[in-house]
């Protein structure tokens, strides 16, 4: 078998997905998208592309590390979001060939259902109330939110003290009946992550997700040491060689690699066995589409350590296009009281609607992240 074409498709909401074709008439999807920077993974995707045409997309592996090894420079956000949608198309394509779900090409289930987690409350968490009732009636019981709004390298406690109010309130509507992560999603700086932790301590969240920046990775072993909220990071982290220095600091109790960021199955299976090897719990990050999702599964479904997936469901980035909407089979991803089955058709197991898909590419937005300042003008993290 050889590898004949790659399509890249841009469309809404933020997304991009990869057709890989091959000279025996089975293609496979992928997922490879930075948000906000779709056109630089694209340009990445094709710039791979001279190389790929007429390999063996058997391969995985060795495709793998060309892509990686062979350009000098490596890693990075756009590099291995790039190599990431790939490297899941050509695990579509082993799995159509061969008949079977990836999962079962690396060893079979170790669970026979996963859990999955639901954003409520959007950028600035307003209406958390109202959205966990709603997601509590589709069968869901932990969700995930954004901690803060802007927060400055030094804030006062009146916005701490808004941070915190919004999590009593939380446990004041709906107890322990519940769980959810506080994500800081990297606005609060390492001063200010100190003393949210310690506030935020006595409602006992699942976890508190990016409390500082990856560039501040040092800073999670000593936040842990003043914290028993588990803490969590991963989603801007690129490949096992990011990942060693955390796991040797320690710190994080649970990693997130996102599957279409971080170099795709082939790495986030070594990040999720090295995580395993020091007892830290795998949570994919995955606020993307279906195909990013699907790849997820495959890593959670054999993967001993994994405790929770991310699906972007009504999330609140999903304006102009919502999860399934380019996927024939809906039904596989049923979501039955928050966890989700094994998806049964082979390779990832979405039945991509490409008609969908190519008339959508037409009008494909380009998407951007807010840019936030502070009151003094300053950017300030979104
Ligand atoms: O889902 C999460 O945990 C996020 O922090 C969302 C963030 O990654 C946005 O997708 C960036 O555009
Ligand atoms: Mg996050």
């Amino acid at each position: 078998m050889r590898i004949t074409k790659l399509t890249t498709y841009r469309l809404a909401p933020r997304w991009m997905f990869l057709k890989i074709d091959t000279d025996e008439g089975i293609s496979g999807w992928g997922e490879p998208v930075i948000e906000g920077k779709a056109r630089s993974v694209e340009a990445a995707v094709h710039e791979f592309e001279p190389y790929l045409i007429g390999q063996d997309p058997s391969r995985i592996n060795d495709l793998w590390q060309v892509m990686y090894r062979g350009g000098f420079y490596r890693g990075g956000a756009i590099l291995m979001s790039a190599i990431a949608g790939i490297d899941q198309a050509l695990w579509d394509i082993k799995g159509k060939a061969l008949g079977a779900p990836v999962y079962e090409l690396l060893g079979g289930l170790v669970r026979d259902k996963m859990k999955v987690y639901s954003w409520v409350g959007g950028d600035r968490p307003a209406d958390v109330i109202r959205d966990i009732k709603r997601l509590r009636e589709g069968g869901f019981d932990t969700f995930k939110m954004n901690g803060s709004e802007e927060m400055g390298l030094i804030d006062s406690a009146r916005k701490v003290d808004q941070a915190v109010a919004r999590i009593a309130e939380i446990r004041e509507a709906f107890g322990h009946d519940i769980e959810f992560g506080i994500d800081f999603h990297g606005r609060i700086g390492a001063p200010m992550a100190k003393v949210m932790l310690k506030a935020l301590e006595p409602y006992r969240p699942l976890f508190v997700e990016e409390p500082v920046l990856a560039e501040q990775d040092e800073t999670y072993a000593r936040l842990a040491e003043h914290t028993a909220i588990p803490l969590a990071a991963g989603e801007r982290m690129y490949s096992r060689f990011e990942f060693k220095r955390v796991f040797q600091a320690g710190g994080l109790s649970i990693v997130q690699p996102d599957l279409s960021h971080a170099g795709g199955i082939t790495e986030c299976l070594k990040i999720a066995s090295m995580a395993e090897a020091y007892d830290v719990a795998l949570a994919p990050h995955c606020p993307l589409g279906p195909i990013a999702l699907a790849a997820c599964l495959q890593v959670d479904f054999v993967s001993h350590n994994a405790v929770l997936q991310e699906q972007s469901m009504g999330i609140h980035y999903n304006q102009g296009g919502e999860l399934l909407d380019y996927v024939l089979n809906k039904e596989d991803f049923h979501i039955e009281n928050g966890y989700i089955a094994p998806l049964p058709k082979p390779g990832l197991g979405v039945v991509v609607d490409e008609e969908k898909v190519i008339e959508a590419s037409q009008r494909a937005p380009d998407w951007r992240n807010p840019l936030w300042r502070h009151e003094d003008g300053s950017v300030a993290e979104w």
